[in-house]
């Protein structure tokens, strides 16, 4: 059998996620096409795929791509405009008036590619994108070759994107068939949060991914306000109405999930749903912390999101990593609760099959695309390694990434971009720094 590979990554340690939690030491991945084809032993990569360039990795940890599981890449031009007030404060005095005034097709597209820029530095090939004009984020991604889920956004009120939930719809899916077919691009439908969303538009959405097989993105149970005005508007918790609007499925990805009841974790189970934890975010507006022991006891797929930049402020999963595990630990008084290698399977392999793309992305696996990070574990703040898995989640940062890859393309070389200069991505970033602050 001939085999041919045009490029070979080899790293001081190469670890898959899946199958098991192995640590290769001395190991290649394999590159052909866009594409994981094996991963094995240096020596004998060298051997079989003779022909093949090789990017040697002496002191790193090659990981799988992060995935971001919940962002709003545009609010990267938001970041730091309105910090330290609750979630509905944030939303109705600062946040929504900004977008009404600001939000635009070049916002989007320059927000978005400011984010990506900076996620693909720290180390995150997906993103799961909710926001407006999703055909300008969808170009954002495309042009700095992240990979990403672009939300068919709705919400119940006019921006100047769309004015009702049908045009939200008709825009979003409008920009999903331009897209159709692309190998970095994908769609999901994007309803914000039940405080926002009615029944009728919620039927149309269960319908809508019935029909188009996609993942459902959405805000729920994030503030313990929001269940007590769902129980005062709908009679019912906002999960229950969910669930009988048919919402509540195993293409759902709910997003917060701070506040859930024992029957909401069991329903979340029974139903094969999937939680994006934001822990910054839920810290950050004094949400709460969410029951993520008790979530994945019960067997609740958990991935990590990082939330927009106006309410994190940084698009940083390495953080979210720490965050999480250390969350965990004190908030059910077990230092046993979310080990590293545990952590770092939701910010990769659970964000992936919650987004529906694991046969394609989450792990270093033969058959996925290439989607890989390097971490240089050789500085003096990684020493001394007896444990990489372990330095990945509590003692690294986003900082040590150097080298990053999307579908085999090299997209961070010795930490800088390559498909865009960080001199054009400041200019974009002062121009609106200068519109938003007027
Ligand atoms: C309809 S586009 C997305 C919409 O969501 C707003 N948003 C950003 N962060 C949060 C959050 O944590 N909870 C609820 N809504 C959020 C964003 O500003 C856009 O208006
Ligand atoms: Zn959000």
């Amino acid at each position: 059998m001939s085999e041919t590979a045009e490029l070979l990554i080899s790293a001081r340690w190469v670890i898959p996620v899946e199958p098991g939690d192995p640590v290769l030491e001395h190991h290649s991945v394999a590159v052909q096409n866009g594409r994981i084809v094996a991963v094995l032993p240096r020596d004998e990569a060298r051997l079989r795929f003779a022909g093949a360039k090789e990017h040697t990795l002496e002191q790193h940890a090659l990981i799988p791509g992060l995935v971001n599981l919940h962002t709003h890449a545009a609010m990267s031009l938001m970041r730091g405009l309105a910090d330290d007030l609750p979630l509905m404060q944030w939303l109705e005095q600062a946040i929504w008036p900004a977008e009404g005034k600001h939000v635009s097709a070049p916002f989007v597209r320059d927000g978005t590619l400011l984010a990506a820029a900076e996620m693909l530095r720290g180390g995150i090939t997906t993103c799961n994108d909710m926001y407006f004009y999703p055909d300008a984020a969808a170009a954002a991604f495309d042009q700095i070759g992240m990979r990403a889920v672009v939300g068919v956004t709705t919400i119940e009120f006019p921006t100047p994107y769309a004015s009702s939930a049908d045009e939200y719809l008709r825009k979003g899916l409008a920009a999903r068939d331009q897209w159709r077919g692309h190998p970095r691009i994908g769609f999901a439908l994007a309803p914000h949060a039940p405080y926002t969303v009615t029944d009728d538009t919620f039927s149309r959405i269960v319908n809508l991914a019935n029909e188009l097989d996609l993942p459902i993105h959405l805000h729920v149970h994030e503030t313990a306000h929001e269940v007590s005005e769902g129980v005062h508007q709908h009679g019912m918790r906002p999960l229950a109405r969910l669930e009988k609007l048919g919402i509540v499925g195993a293409n759902l990805i709910g997003v917060h999930a701070v506040h859930l009841a024992d029957e909401e974790i069991a329903m979340l189970a029974h139903y094969g749903a999937s939680v994006a934890h934001c822990p910054s975010s839920n810290m950050k507006l004094a949400s709460g912390i969410a029951p993520i022991t008790a979530l994945t006891a019960r067997g609740v797929r958990v991935g990590l999101g990082t939330d927009g930049a106006a309410s994190n402020n940084r698009l940083d999963l390495f953080t979210e990593m720490r965050e999480a595990a250390l969350l965990a630990k004190v908030s059910s008084g077990d230092a046993s609760a979310l080990p590293a290698a545990r952590v770092l399977r939701m910010a990769t392999m659970d964000g992936a099959t919650a987004l529906g793309m694991a046969d394609s992305i989450g792990s270093i696996s033969p058959g996925k695309y290439a989607d890989l990070c390097a971490v240089d574990l050789s500085t003096i703040e990684t020493q001394p390694c007896f444990n990489p898995v372990s330095h990945l989640v509590y003692c690294a940062g986003r900082e040590h990434v150097t080298d990053v890859w999307v579908g085999g393309e090299a997209v961070l070389k010795h930490k800088q971009l390559l498909q865009k200069p960080n001199s054009e991505l400041l200019a974009i970033a002062r121009v609106w720094q200068n519109k938003l602050g007027n």
